[in-house]
């Protein structure tokens, strides 16, 4: 929500300086990046970075984005572009490539950027080869940026067509938190602010491979107490991981934790959970990923989290057990029987 679209530090009272914040780039034209477009061109400048030439020109033409967002008629002022360097002069930039390619995208990103600039973690995943979360990546690529992450409870679909939502902010920095959380924040998208990085980026990235656990659930047609006790216990994972990893643990009760958990797990409309669901009545892995064109962000983070998870010490059952299986050595009638007869032990 914005005061004639400025909001400076002095707007919320933390002093001088003042950070001006007018016009916004999101780098990624999937669903998730075109549908933040949509929300926020409501009230301010947004332009679009997209990588195909034919989805620029579906989105300025025809105002649509028939690959990874049909059906939604998008406002005329959200502008698409396949040029990087014009999108690196906004006062904010949203990162929201696939989590594999986000570092790819900003080795191309940081020539031209200006010192200091908020970049907006937006991506849900960890970087197969290094075991980085994406702030981190960010780190390495341009360390003079502002780092922040937006995670929570929201399907793209969902935000695009203007249904409410609620998600977190977060910034080491709280006053840049703050303001990016007012600048971005509009009547249907409610952003709470943190200052929790890692806190706020590790719930979504863990989530998605519980999602496929909790789809693989569905999908073998195991009943609703065990999605329950698959989601509960799921949570116990991502808490244990979350705190040795050093996030608060009310931000894992948040939103961008708890909050994203229960949506993904919940719904078919995630294409985590609904991975998970074809695996579960029998599908392979391979047909199932051969018929979609939109990321699945938890296939391709399983591996990293497990192998985070075991130098922490931190015990994943059910992440591995994802992980197993989507590496092929585990069928998922194993899997199960091997999670049921595991060592009875106190709850925590
Ligand atoms: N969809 C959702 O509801 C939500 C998604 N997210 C997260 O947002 C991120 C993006 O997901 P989403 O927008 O849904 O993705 P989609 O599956 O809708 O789209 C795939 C995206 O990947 C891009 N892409 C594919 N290959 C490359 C590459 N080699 N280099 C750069 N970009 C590439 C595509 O760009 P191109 O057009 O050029 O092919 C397109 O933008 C993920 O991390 C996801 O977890 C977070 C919250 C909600
Ligand atoms: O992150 C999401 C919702 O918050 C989207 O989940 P999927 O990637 O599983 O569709």
């Amino acid at each position: 929500m914005h005061h004639n679209g400025v909001l400076s530090f002095a707007d919320i009272g933390v002093g001088e300086a003042s950070l001006q914040l007018r016009s916004v780039s999101i780098i990624g034209g999937g669903a998730w990046g075109t549908a933040l477009a949509q929300t926020l061109s409501h009230d301010t400048v947004v332009t679009l970075w997209v990588r195909e030439p034919e989805i620029v020109e579906d989105i300025n033409a025809r105002h649509v984005n028939r690959v990874f967002l049909p059906g939604v008629d998008l406002n005329h002022s959200v502008h698409a572009t396949g040029d990087l360097a014009s999108v690196a002069t906004a006062d904010v930039i949203l990162a929201v490539a696939p989590a594999q390619h986000l570092r790819g995208v900003l080795v191309n990103l940081a020539r031209h950027l200006t010192n200091g600039v908020p970049i907006v973690i937006c991506s849900k995943g960890i970087e197969q080869e290094t075991g980085k979360f994406m702030g981190d990546v960010l780190e390495d690529i341009v360390p003079q940026a502002t780092r922040a992450v937006l995670s929570g409870p929201s399907f793209a679909a969902d935000v695009a067509r203007g249904l409410p939502s609620a998600l977190t902010l977060a910034c080491r920095n709280e006053a840049v938190g703050r303001a990016l959380a007012a600048f971005l924040s509009s009547r249907q998208m409610r952003l709470y602010w943190s200052s929790d990085v890692i806190g706020a980026e590790l719930g979504g990235a863990v989530k998605n491979v519980l999602a496929i656990a909790a789809g693989i659930v569905e999908g073998r047609g195991l009943g609703t107490s065990a999605h329950a006790a698959i989601v509960t216990r799921g949570f116990a994972e991502l808490r244990r991981f979350g705190e040795a990893m050093g996030a608060r643990p009310e931000t894992l009760l948040g939103l961008s934790g708890l909050g994203d958990l229960i949506l993904t797990c919940g719904s078919t409309q995630s294409r985590n959970m609904s991975l998970g669901r074809a695996l579960g009545e029998g599908r392979s892995l391979s047909e199932i990923l051969g018929a979609r064109s939109a990321v699945t962000e938890g296939v391709y983070t399983a591996a990293a989290l497990v192998r985070l998870a075991r130098k922490k010490n931190v015990e994943m059952p059910i992440a591995e057990a994802v992980h197993e299986i989507i590496e092929g050595r585990l069928g998922v009638d194993e899997a199960i029987t091997g999670l049921m007869q595991r060592p009875l032990k106190a709850e925590d």
